[in-house]
């Protein structure tokens, strides 16, 4: 697949997803949203159903100000008891839903906004389904502080971690990228690096995958459920 074609299908599942969040979110519900080329995309297919959207709460400050550039108000996850829906894309995802995320570096903000929702819309285009997960660098979002310390524990459980130059997250921190993990127990890998001092989040969503998966393929979208 070459890029204008992973373009097409990244258009795709964005206004597949705006269709379902038409069709699925209660009038007046807030819904979440997530990050990345293919997030934007969903937001612009937002406009047209934007009236039917009370508010949203993002998951960075580039999608805050996407939101609020077409209109629709922002919502703080704190001023609210439940979320339904949350859209966002991945890096990677595999055939249980578990999912690699944070190459746009929202991994935190992403991670806590799907712990809150009903529901994990997955927007992917087809090239970013996997057997197994680890291909593409794993973010893990660090405090500056203890970035070297982080990067000794990754090396310990066999990953080559790379400091993302030039980046701080939205919350003022660094993201470590680590490749050479074949991730074949992503629920395990996600536990194990939680327990690293000084990880804020890592970008594995196994333990909390996504629910609904809208693929973009060559063929059109489909609509997977786990
Ligand atoms: O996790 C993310 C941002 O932190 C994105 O969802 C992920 O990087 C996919 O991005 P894109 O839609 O640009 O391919």
């Amino acid at each position: 697949m070459n890029q204008d074609q992973q373009t097409q299908l990244k258009k795709s599942v964005a206004e597949a997803a705006a269709r379902y969040v038409a069709q699925n979110l209660k009038a007046g519900a807030i819904l979440g949203v997530g990050t990345g080329s293919t997030a934007n995309l969903f937001i612009d297919a937002l406009r047209p159903i934007k009236e039917k959207i009370r508010g949203a709460v993002a998951s960075s400050e580039n999608t805050a100000r996407k939101l609020t550039e077409i209109g629709i108000p922002l919502v703080a996850l704190n001023d609210i008891d439940s979320l339904p829906i949350y859209v966002d894309g991945a890096d990677e995802i595999d055939a249980s839903f578990a999912m690699i995320k944070g190459g746009g570096g929202a991994l935190t903000r992403e991670k806590i906004i799907a712990d809150v929702a009903d529901c994990f819309v997955c927007i992917a285009d087809a090239s970013k389904v996997v057997a197994v997960l680890g291909n593409f660098p794993l973010p893990i979002e660090v405090i500056p502080m203890a970035t070297a310390q982080v990067a000794r524990a990754v090396v310990a459980l066999g990953g080559t971690p790379v400091l993302r130059k030039g980046f701080v997250t939205d919350n003022g921190n660094h993201i470590l990228d680590v490749s050479g993990l074949s991730i074949t127990d992503p629920v395990a890998l996600e536990s194990a690096l939680n327990q690293i001092v000084g990880t804020v989040t890592n970008g594995l969503f196994a333990r909390r995958g996504a629910d609904v998966l809208l693929l973009g393929t060559l063929n059109g979208v489909e609509t997977r459920t786990r």
